[in-house]
């Protein structure tokens, strides 16, 4: 069986892959054990040098990486060098940082007892992870993982396995053992007995919390340690002392980067009503100025989404929310011409419950809606089932803090666009998963917290302390 890629701009194939046959995914399975036993014993200096070597071969072969990322699934291409640059620097930070984050805690020293917290790794962990950011997403489980001495597999979208194939290579450019990095090019069917599979020891998804929820139902029946990055409906909140300017500006880009496509895209704009028609006019205004085109040219803003089919089941939500009484302020069609294209769009009036309320819309479409303060801003920010992301946007930094605190999300933040950040924890609360990714929290999450309890006067007299 073949895996055949689309450029969704276009409609032409990009390439087309053998699928991983059994034989071959019990091999790698295998050499990934293998792998482990040597890896996990190697310095973690070592470990780190390897990690700024595939720094080294993003940055080196950027412009490879961010075409082969726009003809698989649309980003545009400035996008897609930012992205490859990203990658390059989660793999630096790692290189810089991660022997002083696993470094082993001495809890208490002393004559009797020294006891010591150690953090050692796992063994092969399997990484599902989505097309929307497809280097992105993989370096930032990547980065962690190795440097904490486990071995990655790779079960990468199906729409960009050309991308899944660079990744891979990357590491073996960079001198990776074979084996530390593996990419399976196999079907989402196949995810289960993998996960099954005695070799694998843990496992993190990226992806929507439909999947997220059969991920953790295998991995806990397994008893499995995972780490799930789900999706995201974020608020934007825009309180009457918003710099309006810069809060317009950042409401265009928070909601269409990437094509709309991004878990921590906001989704839900929230304006109270002082300043609510003054904030609709100017963002739809600003959104209709955007340039939708070929990804491949520098001057445009919005590409195509990244498959046909998914463009077809974001019309579905912005009708039905119509049919509910959303009132379009601008867009709301696909676009006329080849491509999966669909244009900037803006619905006001979205009834409760409808779908542009209440479930994640994962393309250029936002919402707005009027609230009468700042109290009813929280409330609406928080009557949602995902917890990814928030903003606030407020002139006074103690009241944008303020209600950042009381936002029920992963990462908050004020008069900024939510980004993810190697130095700063990320991940959600609620529908949108747990675990972190990031930080010295992400690389603390395929470890094994070892208590290390040395006595140091055995065979001395000691006396019982009841
Ligand atoms: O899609 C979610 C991740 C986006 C990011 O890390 O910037």
């Amino acid at each position: 069986m073949s895996i055949e890629s689309t450029n969704p701009a276009t409609g032409d194939v990009v390439d087309s892959f053998e699928e991983t046959t059994d034989e071959e995914q019990d091999d790698h399975l295998e050499r990934a054990t293998e792998t482990f036993e040597e890896w996990s014993d190697t310095p973690i200096e070592t470990r780190q040098r390897l990690l700024a070597r595939a720094a080294d071969v993003l940055r080196e072969n950027e412009a490879t990486y961010a075409e082969l990322m726009t003809e698989e699934m649309g980003k545009p291409i400035g996008q897609a060098h930012d992205e490859v640059e990203k990658c390059a620097w989660v793999c630096d930070y790692y290189a810089e940082t991660a022997a002083e984050h696993l470094q082993d805690e001495v809890i208490a020293s002393d004559e009797s007892a020294r006891t010591v917290v150690a953090y050692q790794p796992l063994g092969p962990v399997l990484a599902i992870m989505p097309w929307n950011f497809p280097f992105w997403q993989v370096f930032r489980f990547a980065a962690p993982t190795l440097a904490a001495g486990n071995v990655g597999l790779l079960k990468h979208a199906s729409n960009v396995p050309g991308c899944a194939r660079a990744i891979e290579a990357v590491f073996e450019r960079a001198g990776f053992p074979e084996g530390a990095f593996t990419s399976l090019l196999i079907s989402s069917s196949e995810i289960d007995a993998v996960i099954e599979d005695d070799r694998i020891s843990a496992v993190t998804i990226t992806g929507s919390d439909g999947a997220g929820r059969s991920v953790a139902e295998t991995a806990g029946s397994q008893l499995k340690k995972n780490v799930l990055e789900l999706g995201g409906s974020d608020p934007f909140v825009v309180l009457e002392d918003a710099p309006m300017e810069q809060t317009v500006e950042t409401a265009v880009q928070a909601r269409l980067i990437n094509n709309g496509q991004s878990c921590i895209a906001a989704k839900r704009f929230i304006v109270v009503d002082e300043v609510y028609d003054e904030f609709v006019d100017r963002f739809t205004e600003a959104m209709d100025e955007q340039v939708v085109g070929d990804p491949m040219d520098e001057e445009t803003d919005i590409g195509p989404q990244a498959r046909e089919d998914l463009m077809a089941d974001l019309h579905e939500q912005v009708q039905e929310t119509v049919d509910q009484g959303g009132e379009i302020e601008l867009g709301g069609e696909p676009m006329d011409r080849d491509g999966a294209f669909y244009p900037p769009t803006v619905i006001t009036d979205v009834p409760e419950n409808a779908p542009a309320d209440r479930e994640e819309l994962f393309g250029p479409v936002a919402t707005v809606f009027r609230v009468p303060d700042e109290a009813a801003a929280i409330e609406k920010a928080n009557d949602t089932r995902f917890g990814l992301g928030a903003s606030v946007w407020t002139e006074n930094v103690e009241r944008g803090e303020r209600v950042a605190r009381q936002f029920e999300s992963g990462l908050a933040f004020v008069n900024e666009l939510v980004k993810s950040d190697p130095r700063l924890p990320f991940g959600g609360v609620k529908d949108s998963g747990y675990g972190r990714e990031l930080s010295r929290h992400g690389i603390r999450e395929f470890v094994n917290t070892k208590t290390i309890w040395v006595q140091q006067d055995a065979g001395e007299e000691t006396e019982m302390v009841e």
